[in-house]
């Protein structure tokens, strides 16, 4: 098997190595009537990367969007990075239309592909960076494996399927261990977490070595205006700016 290289449609991989943290709203917990308008407030309150949730009611009990959103947001404009979390199985097909619909990165669960270094070589043969996602009770040990294929380790600190979650405070020991992981080995992978990241929890998160923070209900709520988004993202640069290094 060898994966056939694709051609992207859209390259966005511009805030990657820039900065030192990178704060991405989940459009989970957008208004979906008004998505074009909720993705370009919070990236005019300053959010660096846009997280995109993709549920297929059979890995994860809930059913969301898939690529032709992704493209539907590229056609309306959106040039930052889209971060395709795939919460679906299988997923290798799911790649492809990824990568035609303009992802910039895409992770998915080892669980859901009989062949995680394969999916991996997929997702980098489409020019996206690619990366591996670890629910709570998932053990890091696949990724000793593919490290050098990985540009993100994605830690789950709540059970996918549902934004709102409280966050599960094991996650912290795992990102340290990951934060081990990628440094031993020198790599240049952004460890990020998904699941009840707060302005109160954020800086101990980072804390624990983490460098890519999604967070869905935290900053996309009432009164959905970029004055608001820009407040919370603010108060979580703050924090971050706070933490010992
Ligand atoms: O992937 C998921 C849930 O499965 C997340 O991206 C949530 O959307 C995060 O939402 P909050 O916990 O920040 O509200």
């Amino acid at each position: 098997f060898a994966p056939a290289p694709v051609t992207r449609s859209s390259t966005a991989l511009n805030v990657w190595g820039d900065k030192d943290y990178l704060i991405a709203p989940s459009i989970l917990s957008a208004d979906f009537a008004k998505l074009g308008e909720e993705v370009d407030n919070m990236l005019e309150a300053g959010a660096d990367v846009v997280h995109f949730d993709v549920m297929d009611n059979h890995y994860v009990p809930n059913l969301t969007i898939g690529p032709m959103v992704c493209k539907a947001l590229r056609d309306h404009g959106v040039t930052a990075p889209i971060d395709v979390h795939l919460m679906v199985s299988p997923v290798d097909a799911a790649i492809g239309d990824f990568i035609d619909a303009g992802a910039s990165y895409i992770t998915f669960h080892p669980e859901a592909t009989n062949h995680v270094d394969r999916s991996l070589q997929l997702i980098k043969g489409g020019g996206c960076k690619a990366g591996l996602v670890f629910n709570p009770a998932t053990s890091l040990d696949v990724a000793k494996f593919v490290l050098d294929k990985l540009d993100i380790i994605l830690l789950m600190s709540v059970n996918p399927g549902f934004g709102g979650q409280a966050f599960i405070p094991a996650t912290l020991d795992k990102a340290k261990e990951a934060r081990k992981m990628i440094d031993e080995a020198g790599l240049d992978c952004r460890l990020e977490i998904d699941g009840g990241v707060k302005v109160d929890n954020i800086k101990e998160v980072c804390e624990a070595g983490v460098d890519m923070f999604v967070a869905g209900s935290a900053i996309l709520k009432e009164p959905r205006t970029v004055e608001a988004y820009k407040e919370t993202i603010d108060a979580m640069r703050k924090e971050l700016a706070a933490a010992e290094k």
